[in-house]
């Protein structure tokens, strides 16, 4: 259905799937959204970088047919609503959207839009690849160590939106129910929140963690949780993560214990590394011993945190991509926020979301398309001709603006 909140595409096909497998036609019709903020600088710079690379890459025999959908500030106020369901609609129908951010307000105002529609959708994990681009600015010594994946599980935790006022009579029931149930003491000018971590919401994330490492031949995949405080969460975390190992995949994963034990310390080349790590030492651990790690699987609020730290570790949130991947449809988009005070002025990096559409080329099978844009950013950036967040960092750099970083890009690709 057609509505005054979005304009539909009248050409292009829908990409259909055959089992697990995503049937992809030569005009998709992708939906996405340009977001809050920066957004539509970042989107609409990115978009050309798309359509250029499949242009080139196919000699025009593809295209993507993009269908705008709305969210965010803008189509509050201009239709009354922060999420228009015709917009869940559409990402669930055309199964592969991209994104810009979404503004969130702090302490009080509407949830997250971006959680919502994660959950809405069932978008359970949050892939996010962190490596170094040669030539881009980096506060660590060797950035280059440093090339992970984190999984992060995307619909429980935290982020469940199981959170009461202070004061509430929502708050003041639950503790005096708490109190009164279990005889724990909580102060009464205390807001609670409720952090739910499932069986089912971490197999399902730790066996594409196992999968992915298995597929890419990588060596580890890293258990991240806070299991030592949070036993019966985060803990559970990593127990039910070592049970889908043993159980699934015995054949293709060790333990880092076994490796110990029956290897003397170094690991047979053909098998997936299991092993796990209390999340604060794993924050060190990035920093300190990065090629020790290739997949992290963590939840939720962890891997908020650590993708955010390890995307500064490689020259910061301006090259950070990301994927939101469920069994039925996955929306791609960058790691970093609306970056308000920069909004209008075309000045963001729209790497990530440059290299968000890389990973999603990837997830249709249009690899050519991919390589070509990683091979002109790659070579932008050796030229030294990028945005403010890296010149600023770069000797004798030249200051682009963020649709002139597109240009350039698009120029590279020939
Ligand atoms: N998935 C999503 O849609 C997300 C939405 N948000 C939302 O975004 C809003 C703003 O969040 P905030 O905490 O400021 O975090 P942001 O990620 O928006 O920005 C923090 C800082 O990161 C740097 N940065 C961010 N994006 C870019 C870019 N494209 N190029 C270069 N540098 C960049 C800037 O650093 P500097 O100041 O050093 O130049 C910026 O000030 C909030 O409402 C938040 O909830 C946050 C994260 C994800
Ligand atoms: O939804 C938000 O506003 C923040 C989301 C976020 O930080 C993230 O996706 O990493
Ligand atoms: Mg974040």
């Amino acid at each position: 259905m057609v509505t005054k909140t979005q304009k539909l595409s009248k050409e292009g096909s829908a990409i259909t799937k055959e089992k697990t497998h995503l049937v992809v036609p030569n005009d998709p019709i992708i939906p996405f959204i340009s977001g809050d903020g920066t957004g539509p600088d970042i989107w609409n710079a990115s978009v050309r970088v798309f359509d250029a690379a499949v242009s080139i890459a196919y000699k025009n025999k593809k295209r993507v047919h993009w269908l705008e959908v709305l969210a965010g500030e803008k189509t509050f106020n201009e239709c009354g609503e922060w999420l228009p369901g015709e917009t869940l609609k559409a990402i669930k129908k055309y199964k592969v959207a991209i994104k810009g951010p979404l503004t969130t307000p702090v302490g009080g105002g509407i949830r997250s839009l971006n959680v919502t529609l994660r959950q809405e959708l069932d978008l359970y994990a949050c892939v996010r690849p962190v490596r170094y681009f040669e030539g881009v600015p980096s506060p660590v010594k060797s950035p280059e160590k440093l090339n992970v994946i984190i999984f992060r599980e995307n619909t429980e935790d935290v982020y469940a939106g199981i959170e009461y006022k202070k004061g509430s009579p929502d708050a003041k029931k639950l503790i005096a129910f708490i109190e009164k149930e279990f005889r724990v003491k909580i102060r009464k000018d205390s807001g609670i929140g409720i952090k739910p971590i499932s069986v089912t919401g971490t197999k399902r994330l730790v066996r594409r963690a196992i999968q992915y490492a298995i597929d890419k031949k990588l060596c580890s995949v890293t258990l991240m949780h806070k299991g030592n405080i949070m036993k019966y969460t985060e803990g559970a975390f990593c127990e039910w993560g070592y049970e889908v190992a043993r159980e699934e995949f015995s054949k293709s994963v060790i333990t880092e214990e076994e490796v110990q034990k029956k290897y003397n310390g170094k690991a047979p080349k053909n098998k997936v590394v299991i092993k796990d790590r209390i999340a604060d030492a794993m924050f060190q651990q990035v920093l300190l011993r990065p090629d020790e790690y290739s997949v992290i699987a963590t939840p939720n609020l962890n891997g908020d945190y650590i993708s955010d730290a390890c995307a500064a570790q490689v020259g910061g949130l301006g090259m950070a991509p990301g994927a939101n991947i469920g069994d039925n449809a996955a929306i791609f988009e960058a790691t970093h926020g609306t970056a308000p005070k920069y909004a209008g002025k075309d000045i963001v990096n729209p790497g990530s979301v440059i290299l968000s559409g890389v990973m999603m080329f990837e997830h249709l099978g249009w690899d050519k398309a991919a390589m070509l844009i990683i091979t002109a950013l790659e070579k932008t950036i050796r030229q030294k001709t990028v945005t403010y967040d890296l010149e600023r960092q770069m000797d004798g750099a030249q200051l682009l603006k963020c649709s002139e970083f597109a240009d350039r890009i698009i120029a590279n690709m020939s």
